[in-house]
């Protein structure tokens, strides 16, 4: 891509962006920016959130830099497809990942085609992630040379403790040929002192905690809002005794420890939530440990595949996978369903925790992210 392409850089108001937008302009990009408004607290009813300090901290990091700076209004796509989807999915008993949506039909989706219709040639993120074009992983072509048109491999982020890729695990290979991870080399210290020494304004703000765009809420304050109340019994597993009682399976999800609520009243053990009943509304429950019935799984099923690799396996083969942001790759068998395109068995190497129906499994090769699916 030449120097002159126009990029839009979605500015947060976090540093991670600012630095993104930073160092596109210093490689001669032409750069502009925006914030995309997508969840407000319209209501004021779930506690602050920073949206009007973030718009300013984005438009302070824009007229620092000179760039053009705009907000886009993406609410109402937002609500339609991220919302809607996370409250359809904790209805269902299902642990929904908001942020791996929305990066997929958000940013790298309504956003890109905004951006596409008004000109723009690609979209930068301040994700930890790297793109480049699948020859020169292979080692074929100079990643400067003109010959790097894509298609497109997406590796992790330089800084292991921010790689950032398990949250692109189900985008696509025409919307990575749109994006670009300008801070995906560097390591966050160096990110931070590139930050100071330019000037950004936001240079020593801390980095969000948050779920995508709903801020720095807290998931069960967003669920108490939002879902109404189910409640039901809290049973132990291994011999269905009844605990006590939980407000709605949706506050729960596998492997989940704190907050259930019930004292184990036995040294050392605490219970972990280990499955969840649709019948009788019951949150299943067990002493922690290798042996708590459901907690641990061999092998899984996941569906909804969506692969970034042009080659993605149409038969069985070794592969990794991140069972969750934030753990390590592991090895696994990946076997296609014959009959389903995007559906596949799972086998791991060694037993899983947790592994909680509607949350994302990301399969690697080596570093390079290949694609994604849903447990089922
Ligand atoms: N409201 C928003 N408007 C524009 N871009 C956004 C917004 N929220 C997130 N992004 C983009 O998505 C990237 C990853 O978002 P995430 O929420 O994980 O932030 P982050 O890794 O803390 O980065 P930052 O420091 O830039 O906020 C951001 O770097 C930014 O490019």
């Amino acid at each position: 891509m030449s120097s002159s392409s126009r990029i839009l850089v979605a500015l947060s108001g976090g540093v991670d962006s600012a630095v993104a937008a930073l160092q596109l302009q210093r490689a001669g990009y032409d750069v502009e920016a925006a914030y995309m408004k997508n969840w407000i607290n319209e209501d004021e009813i779930i506690g602050d959130c920073p949206w009007q300090q973030d718009i300013t901290d984005a438009r302070a990091v824009a007229e620092h830099l000179g760039i053009p700076f705009r907000v886009v209004n993406l609410m109402q796509e937002y609500r339609e497809r991220v919302v809607a989807y996370l409250l359809d999915g904790y209805q269902r008993g299902l642990t929904p990942n908001p942020d791996v949506m929305c990066n997929r039909d958000i940013k790298f989706g309504v956003f890109a085609q905004w951006a596409r219709g008004h000109g723009f040639d690609a979209v930068a993120t301040g994700h930890y992630a790297q793109r480049r074009p699948l020859d020169a992983v292979a080692g074929v072509v100079d990643p400067g040379s003109p010959a790097a048109a894509g298609p497109f491999a997406l590796i992790e982020g330089a800084d292991p403790n921010k790689d950032q890729t398990y949250f692109l695990a189900l985008m696509s290979q025409a919307q990575l040929a749109l994006a670009r991870f300008p801070i995906g080399h560097l390591q966050k210290p160096e990110l931070r002192r590139l930050a100071a020494e330019a000037g950004l304004p936001n240079a020593t703000k801390k980095d969000s905690q948050g779920i995508c765009f709903i801020g720095q809420i807290k998931m069960a304050d967003f669920l108490r809002e939002y879902v109404p109340d189910a409640p039901g019994p809290i049973v132990r597993a291994t011999d269905d005794t009844v605990l006590g009682e939980h407000r709605g399976l949706h506050f729960y999800t596998l492997g989940q420890r704190r907050g259930i609520g019930i004292p184990s009243n036995t040294d050392g053990k605490a219970y972990v939530v280990v499955g969840k009943r649709a019948a009788d509304r019951a949150l299943l429950v067990a002493f922690d440990g290798p042996d708590a019935p459901g907690l641990h799984q061999s092998e899984v099923k996941v569906h909804s595949l969506r692969w970034n690799t042009p080659t993605p396996p149409t038969t069985a083969t070794d592969l990794e996978g991140k069972v969750r942001y934030r753990d390590p790759r592991v090895p696994l068998h990946f076997s296609p369903d014959p009959d389903d395109p995007t559906a596949a068995t799972i086998s791991f190497r060694d037993p899983q925790r947790g592994l909680a129906s509607g949350q994302i499994l990301a399969l690697y090769d080596g570093p390079r992210l290949l694609g994604g699916g849903v447990y089922l």
